[in-house]
């Protein structure tokens, strides 16, 4: 699907792998063309987001079980599209978002073990529709992921709620994610975290910009540069 107007891109992977800093690395790439970029994130994104988004990463719902979670994490998401995504892509924005529905995917639906269906039945409900235009899933081994993400909290923050965990874990979410650019290869693109930010940020403006002039509906972005 491509969003009539705007575009919709969303940014997957583990712990630390360079997400935050790609997006705003790529916004000021792309305000700097003429566009009306706006960046997100998940859990959060809307005030009713924000709300839940400490309720899920201070571990204050891990005691109520992995279903609890993605349903939260599913309520979140529906209020983030309704408030804020889908309005900013309206009107022609492009919005960047840090992790989206391929991380309930892979943080409860693979390594929560919760049953597909669930997991499907929760993302349809959630997302309305409002499937991303393009899907960079940045990879990493989870170790360096994981010390990338230490060093910058530094030493003494404790780790949150899925942080925390296993790094064997962490590595069946790095498979996981390398699993669905795989499955969705149209939506999905790989882009290999283990280089310097300056190559990174180059891979990922190489599969932003076929999305950009990708004019299948015959309406260019607004503020878009023919
Ligand atoms: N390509 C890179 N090489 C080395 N360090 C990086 C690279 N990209 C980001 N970092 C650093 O790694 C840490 C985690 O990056 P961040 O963008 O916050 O990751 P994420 O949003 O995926 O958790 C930050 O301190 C950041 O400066
Ligand atoms: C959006 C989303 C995030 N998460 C997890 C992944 C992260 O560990 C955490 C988000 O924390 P955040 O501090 O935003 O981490 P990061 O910089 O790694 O993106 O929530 C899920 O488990 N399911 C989801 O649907």
């Amino acid at each position: 699907m491509t969003n009539s107007t705007g575009r919709f891109i969303t940014f997957e992977g583990g712990e630390g792998v360079g997400k935050s800093t790609q997006i705003h690395r790529l916004a000021n790439v792309l305000r700097r063309r003429g566009h009306d970029v706006l960046v997100t994130r998940e859990p959060g994104g809307s005030r009713g987001a924000e709300a839940v988004r400490h309720v899920l990463l201070s571990g204050a719902a891990e005691e109520f079980g992995v279903r609890m979670e993605a349903m939260l994490f599913a309520a979140a998401r529906s209020d983030h599209i309704e408030e804020v995504i889908r309005p900013a892509v309206a009107e022609g924005t492009i919005v960047l978002c840090d992790r989206f529905m391929d991380s309930s995917r892979v943080y409860q639906g693979v390594t929560g073990n919760l049953e597909p269906r669930f997991i499907q039945n929760l993302e349809r409900v959630a997302i309305n529709g409002m499937v991303p235009d393009l899907t960079l899933v940045l990879d990493l081994p989870a170790a360096s992921g994981l010390r990338r993400a230490k060093a910058r909290e530094g030493k003494n923050a404790a780790p949150d709620r899925f942080e925390k965990e296993e790094v064997s874990t962490h590595e069946k979410r790095r498979e996981a994610f390398i699993d669905l650019t795989r499955t969705e290869p149209d939506r999905c693109r790989l882009i290999d975290a283990n280089q310097s930010e300056d190559a990174v940020a180059l891979a990922i403006l190489a599969a932003v910009e076929p999305v950009l002039d990708d004019n299948r509906t015959g309406e260019p972005a607004k503020g878009r540069k023919a």
